[in-house]
């Protein structure tokens, strides 16, 4: 499983590191990222911020091999998540969408039930357990904060709740699978304020138990939740640091234009 070679090297750890090194992405003939490096230490927050089409989305789906639905693309250079090359071309990619969970810009549960959207996860993976399921539902809802408002309600379709609510359920159907790394695709951009501050107080709350890399427009947002912003640029990661440092020091003209709404 790719779980167990993912973590082989921490022991007893179950929080990984991310080492992207010389990625290379095409879509066709055209390149959507150009040798791009970075690590991001365990259980930290990275917001990726940049202008339309730099590039932010094409390296978040590369992390999970989300990619790999876009029949022209091709990408080059190494992805480890812990020990383990993602890009690998043995790479169960069920099982490292388990460990790399993703949640997007659009919530977008099952059209089933509550229970069953946190279920579905488990139950792929095999548990049979209907007490060691309950369990997990009640456990990944708690953690997404979503348990108070719908522990007498599992058995109603997930339609029935609210675009925030949704959202945090599908936050509960990603934990559910015990992923080490949450990547967040503008997970607030279709919510408002309130549902938006509780996803954020998730993320915060998250930090030291999940690495987590998250894609926002919203420069406040990244500010607010992450230890450490990259900035790209037409597919160049520009600068990269700090969250404190990129926004009161930038070291790059490029990200200080960005940044204060000088950008051409
Ligand atoms: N499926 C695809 N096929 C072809 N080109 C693509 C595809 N997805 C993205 N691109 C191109 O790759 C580049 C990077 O796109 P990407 O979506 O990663 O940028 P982004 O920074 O996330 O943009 P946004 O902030 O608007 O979501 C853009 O030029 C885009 O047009």
């Amino acid at each position: 499983m790719v779980e167990k070679r993912l973590t082989k090297r921490e022991g007893v750890s179950t929080i990984l590191d991310i080492r992207v090194q010389e990625l290379e992405v095409w879509y066709g003939p055209a390149k959507a990222l150009e040798n791009v490096s970075l690590h991001l230490e365990q259980g930290a927050v990275l917001a990726l911020i940049g202008p339309s089409g730099c590039g932010k989305s094409t390296f978040l789906r590369v992390l999970n091999r989300m990619i790999d639905q876009v029949p022209t693309v091709r990408v080059k250079g190494s992805v480890h998540i812990g020990a383990f090359n993602v890009l690998d071309d043995d790479i169960d990619v069920t099982a490292l969408r388990r460990t790399v969970g993703m949640v997007f810009q659009q919530p977008n549960p099952f059209p089933m039930t509550i229970f069953d959207n946190v279920a579905y996860g488990p139950r792929l993976a095999g548990v049979r357990s209907a007490t060691k399921l309950r369990q997990i539902v009640e456990d990944s809802l708690k953690k997404s904060a979503l348990w108070d408002e719908v522990r007498g309600k599992l058995r109603r379709s997930a339609m029935t709740l609210s675009g925030g609510q949704q959202q945090r359920l599908c936050m509960a159907r990603a934990l559910a699978v015990h992923p080490h790394v949450l990547l967040l695709d503008e997970p607030t951009a279709s919510l408002d304020p309130v549902s938006t501050a509780k996803i954020e107080e998730l993320i915060v709350q998250f930090k030291g138990r999940y690495t987590m890399v998250i894609v926002t427009h919203n420069l406040q947002q990244a500010a607010r939740v992450s230890d450490l912003v990259a900035f790209f640029e037409q597919g160049h990661l520009v600068e990269m640091g700090p969250t404190h440092d990129i926004f009161t020091a930038p070291q790059e003209r490029r990200t200080e234009e960005f940044l204060t709404g000088r950008f051409e």
